[in-house]
């Protein structure tokens, strides 16, 4: 298992969109069917069609969510288009740093696997166009000679595309509201092969002379483009070694961005020891600071203790072994069903810390100690021997102090607003403080795509019902409900220059609150 190290906002978000976050993993759970096809074959078509308007020679396109703005395109017909769009737009979950691009390339993960594929390691960071690429996916009418062309320009030479087709091309089918000449008016769908899974049978049925593709065998002669594509060399892929190649092809496939864009370290496994961002609370003096830590692979053992271990910033208060709080609570099975599909991963354990600060000699840097009590040696988590450094305490969003607050209108036809007031805590006088903040929110104005997020910006104010306390001055905004992470700004904090808090996560949990209006 590889070891998390912190901080690293996007790898932490991508971990936990591949392994925990329930909800989008659920959509494919099990190969799930939809729309006579499956909904992993629709997740996997819109990648490469995302994809396809790479050009390796000038390094532009690739995976890059440009499909949102080429729908209208015939190379791109077809009802899971618009629906697996709206499948990653529903989630809400993108922030400035794991856009649309990514959800395509981790819903092809999902999707592959979900089918008995392989497990495809995944990377993090592609980033989102903001208009239509070429119209450049090969389509069936065309000639082996431009799929060829294509192919080369996307980066796959001519055994990589022979494969890449048949991979793509063991799920789902062709439908005949989309390709009426191809498939029989009497069909709604005309299946690749006879299995929905993600296997060779594409391959096996097309060597043994038993396929239905109607690419291969269909009555229009034009459109056979997978005979064509299958026939052109004698390196059809081998049945034996599909699944290799396929992970390995369709890795390169979610990969394909354009030049100038870098994605993080690919991640085929859950990340041990995974650390969430601490949060921060000031109260009478002291900070209240909640953090938890993933652990992966533990035995059961009641006797167990976890404990954080935290250093003041002055030397004063703290011994020198640290002053330390036990875990409050764990939590056990962790992971989504795709979590669940990963063979080095017995059992997931996250634990949570709650500890209480003094605000006058704060914290420099925390660790843990995970003491199975049984005779064995504790074993230390300090993020590679650095500890978990918390840079500065001067800026930081007040979890308790913030909330979501629901304004309840019971008059007439009685209407509910719900959104989040973010209260953010300044040490500092309340006359120079300047802070803004740009919201980033994942809920989209529009009923098809493109769904877009919608990004606003905002001035904090002095919060009058957090009035400055302990030298520190509380300045309140409110964001969306739905919002999913924000930029913050503040200056004038003592002679420091402008402090940024970058994309802060908007918390999930935080305190409610119900007013009612007249
Ligand atoms: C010359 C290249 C290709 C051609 C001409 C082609 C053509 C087609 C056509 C005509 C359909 C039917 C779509 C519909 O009925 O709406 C289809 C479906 C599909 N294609 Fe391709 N394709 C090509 C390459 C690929 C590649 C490289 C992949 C992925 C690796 C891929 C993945 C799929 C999938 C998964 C489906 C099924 C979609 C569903 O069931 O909803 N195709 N393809």
């Amino acid at each position: 298992l590889s070891t998390f190290h912190w901080p690293n906002t996007l790898l932490s978000y991508a971990d936990f969109q591949l392994y925990e976050a329930a909800r989008f993993s659920s959509i494919t759970e099990q190969c799930s069917p939809r729309q006579s096809t499956t909904v992993a074959a629709q997740w996997l078509r819109i990648a490469y069609h995302d994809m396809a308007t790479h050009n390796k020679n000038d390094g532009t396109g690739g995976l890059d969510a440009s499909i949102q703005f080429e729908l209208e395109r015939s190379q791109n017909v077809g009802v899971g288009m618009a629906q697996s769009l709206a499948d990653f737009a529903t989630l809400l979950v993108t922030t400035p740093f794991f856009g649309t691009a990514d959800l395509i390339a981790l819903g092809t993960v999902f999707g592959v696997a979900s089918c008995g594929g392989p497990i495809i390691p995944y990377r993090a960071g592609r980033i989102d166009a903001t208009k239509a690429g070429p119209a450049t996916v090969p389509e069936p009418q065309q000639d082996f000679a431009s799929h060829l062309q294509s192919f080369i320009r996307q980066g796959f030479d001519q055994t990589e595309m022979i494969s890449l087709v048949a991979c793509g091309h063991t799920l789902g089918g062709v439908r005949q509201a989309d390709f009426p000449t191809i498939v029989d008016a009497d069909t709604a769908m005309a299946d690749f092969d006879t299995t929905q899974t993600f296997d060779n049978t594409i391959v096996s049925q097309y060597l043994q002379n038993t396929t239905d593709d109607v690419l291969v065998v269909g009555p229009n002669k034009t459109t056979r483009s997978d005979l064509r594509i299958f026939s052109s060399d004698g390196i059809l892929l081998s049945p034996t070694k599909f699944n290799e190649t396929c992970a390995n092809l369709i890795e390169r496939l979610i990969n394909t961005v354009p030049q100038g864009v870098t994605l993080s370290e690919p991640i085929s496994e859950p990340f041990n020891y995974l650390v969430n961002d601490p949060l921060f609370s000031y109260l009478n003096g002291q900070f209240s600071m909640t953090t938890t830590l993933r652990v992966l692979n533990l035995n059961s053992n009641s006797q167990r203790v976890a404990t954080m271990f935290w250093l003041d910033r002055q030397g004063s208060s703290c011994p020198p072994a640290g002053c330390s709080i036990r875990a409050s609570s764990n939590q056990t099975n962790l992971l989504n069903s795709f979590g669940h599909l990963i063979p080095s991963v017995t059992s997931s354990q996250r634990f949570f810390f709650n500890a209480t600060i003094n605000a006058a000699t704060t914290i420099s840097r925390f660790w843990f100690e995970i003491n199975e009590n049984d005779g064995s040696e504790p074993v230390i988590v300090d993020n590679d021997g650095s500890g978990y450094v918390i840079a500065q305490d001067d800026v930081f969003v007040d979890v308790q102090r913030s909330e979501i607050v629901t304004l309840f209108q019971p008059t007439g036809s009685p209407v509910f607003l719900t959104f989040k007031k973010i209260v953010l805590a300044v040490r500092g006088d309340p006359g120079s403080i300047d802070a803004s903040m740009t919201i980033w929110d994942p809920l989209f104005n529009s009923s098809s795509p493109p769904f877009l997020p919608v990004i606003t910006s905002t001035n904090f104010q002095l919060d009058e019902t957090n009035t400055p306390q302990g030298g520190f001055t509380f300045l309140a905004a409110n964001v969306s409900f739905t919002a999913s992470s924000v930029d913050i700004v503040v200056s004038g904090v003592g002679s420091r220059a402008a402090l940024t808090l970058e994309n802060f996560l908007v918390p999930t949990n935080l305190p409610t609150v119900t007013i009612i209006g007249s």
